[in-house]
């Protein structure tokens, strides 16, 4: 039974997904780092929000750990490189949190707009000061929003709504795409001057990183209220602590901080500062909507192979996955034949070409050149899978190249590998037969038809009598037992290939005498 840890606080619902499908889960909040170290090596998938962090020290000891799915959008506090290159899979849930955390947002720009914390303090404290809040309209303003992806279009949607002018600064945003929303595009250094309200809407990395900077502030507007419910470490907090003490901010409102949880800060002290404590994605709907969903997620991973809303891995899914299944199967057994062919003869693989004909190639091709690459590796490299083949062939300079084609020759459905090293192109080719069961049907271009079994041996010979009689009376005197046994040829007399299934693994001094067989010219035995 697959096994999941819940470390952040995640609706109940979660659980209960976990369970009617049939994994084990444990809930365990708030555990130390040494704490999670000390138990993540039991779990096949941990489910977190944003206070876990995922780290190297802690992908370093979760041996069995296959998948991390996160409750929400944000990733940063996961290592999604090293999940990736250990084969981890990291998803989010990127749609189920997004209008909660856009309506944080407009309630952040209102609560500015009309001090309302302030406000509430005051009266309170039985104060009535009726005359010392003076708010601002938001209609016919203007909104700069900062990332106009996913939670900065919902923004715009409500602010427009709101009658307010939205100016959008995002580089990934087309014309196109702000017509449709009522936006205006425009560059950054345009939002910063003209924006009465600017609100940050993008992921932090490195281009985005103190967006908001000293100078960035110094750009903008006398008066300009500032709301930040995306990351912290987009604003400069010291700058922009300055420029609101100096008024040309007239207020920030801030529900992510560079240090969480912020438990002191200089802007606290400020009265034009409103702050909540990373509540973006807070409501009932949107936790019990992300719980759902990574707890299915999760599930459908582990259970069926299904992929959805992966960071660092193609989407396989649910309707596909059984589909696919078989051929992700066929295209790894191929790529570990050309893998153990290619160690055991040729050195490094510079080039992969994968063909799909006929049916095969109406499918989604992403997984199954992964699944190529993880087979055609793991012979040449430690703890290779799905998720990090595609970045170990792009690290070692591997050129990946797909072709595909809706005619058929021999069979109906065919994969065909093609491995370039120094010394050439060698390639093989599978079908499925049956009820989608692999099958072997060609080898550097020669017609050959076995299954893959754990256990053969492949030869290569010149086509003259002898080689077969010799071949199989040495496996015999050995004591090793042929299963099953296919030929092939090129043309009479000329290369020839022996594809034999045995019941346990040839020992290599017999390795050893088959290559030294008269007609022989190479003999590798292959596990699968
Ligand atoms: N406060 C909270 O509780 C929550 C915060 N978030 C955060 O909100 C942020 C936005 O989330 P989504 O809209 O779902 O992400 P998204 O990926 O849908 O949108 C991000 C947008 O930023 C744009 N962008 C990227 N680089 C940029 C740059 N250099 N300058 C301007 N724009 C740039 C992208 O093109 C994209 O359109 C994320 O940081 C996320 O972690 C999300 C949910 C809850
Ligand atoms: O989804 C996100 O990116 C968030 O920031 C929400 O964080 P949380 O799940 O509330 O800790």
């Amino acid at each position: 039974m697959v096994k999941v840890l819940i470390s952040d606080k995640l609706s109940p619902a979660a659980i209960e997904i976990f369970k009617e499908r049939g994994v084990e889960v444990d809930v365990k909040t708030g555990l130390t780092p040494a704490e999670l170290r000390e138990i993540i090596g039991q779990y096949d998938g941990l489910a977190i929000r944003s206070a876990t962090k995922v780290t190297k020290e802690v992908l370093d000891v979760a041996t069995n750990l296959k998948v991390v799915g996160r409750a929400g959008i944000g990733v940063d506090n996961v290592d999604v490189k090293n999940a990736t290159s250990r084969g981890v899979v990291v998803m989010n849930t990127p749609n189920g949190n997004a209008i909660t955390t856009a309506e944080h947002a407009i309630a952040m720009m209102f609560a500015l707009a009309r001090q309302l914390p302030e406000a509430t303090a005051s009266t309170k404290a039985g104060k009535w000061e009726k005359n010392r809040f003076m708010g601002v309209e938001v209609t016919g303003k203007i909104l700069g929003l900062i990332g106009c992806g996913n939670i900065g279009s919902i923004v715009a949607d409500r602010a427009v709504g709101l009658k307010m002018k939205v100016l959008a600064y995002d580089p990934y945003l087309t014309e196109a795409r702000a017509v449709e929303l009522g936006v205006e595009k425009a560059d950054l250094d345009t939002v910063l001057a003209k924006a009465d309200f600017i609100t940050l809407h993008t992921p932090l990395i490195e281009a985005t990183r103190n967006i908001i900077s000293r100078e960035a502030l110094a750009k903008t507007k006398k008066g300009v209220r500032i709301i930040n419910c995306a990351r912290g470490g987009l604003v400069d907090e010291a700058a922009l602590y300055d420029a609101l003490k100096s008024g040309h901010v007239a207020g920030a409102a801030l529900d992510v901080f560079e240090v969480e949880p912020a438990k002191e800060s200089p802007l606290f002290e400020l009265e034009n500062v409103v702050c909540t404590p990373h509540l973006g994605a807070s409501t009932n709907e949107a936790q019990e909507n992300v719980a759902l969903q990574v707890a299915e997620q999760i599930s459908d991973f582990l259970l069926t192979g299904s992929v959805t809303n992966a960071l660092n891995m193609p989407s396989v899914t649910a309707e596909e996955a059984p589909r696919l299944r078989p051929y992700m199967d066929l295209c790894r057994l191929l790529g570990a034949f050309a893998g153990q062919m290619t160690r055991a003869q040729d050195g490094e693989i510079k080039k992969v070409l994968v063909e799909y004909e006929g049916a095969v190639a109406k499918l989604n091709h992403r997984p199954l050149n992964a699944a190529a690459l993880a087979g055609l590796l793991g012979p040449v490299m430690e703890g290779v899978n799905m998720v990090n083949a595609p970045v170990l062939a792009r690290d070692h300079g591997i050129e990946v190249a797909e072709a595909s084609t809706d005619r058929t020759g021999d069979y109906q459905t065919l994969v065909r590998i093609s491995v370039t090293t120094e010394k050439g192109t060698r390639a093989v080719a599978g079908t499925l037969i049956g009820n989608g069961r692999p099958r072997l049907v060609e080898i550097k271009g020669i017609k050959v038809e076995a299954d893959f079994a754990p256990h053969m041996l492949y030869v290569t010979n010149k086509d003259k009598p002898g080689f077969i009689g010799r071949f199989g009376t040495l496996l015999a005197e050995a004591g090793v037992n042929i299963a099953t046994f296919h030929l092939g040829r090129a043309a009479e007399g000329e290369d020839a290939i022996c594809l034999v299934s045995t019941d346990g693994e040839t020992p290599d001094a017999v390795l050893a005498q088959v290559r030294a067989l008269p007609l022989v010219m190479q003999a590798t035995t292959l596990a699968f």
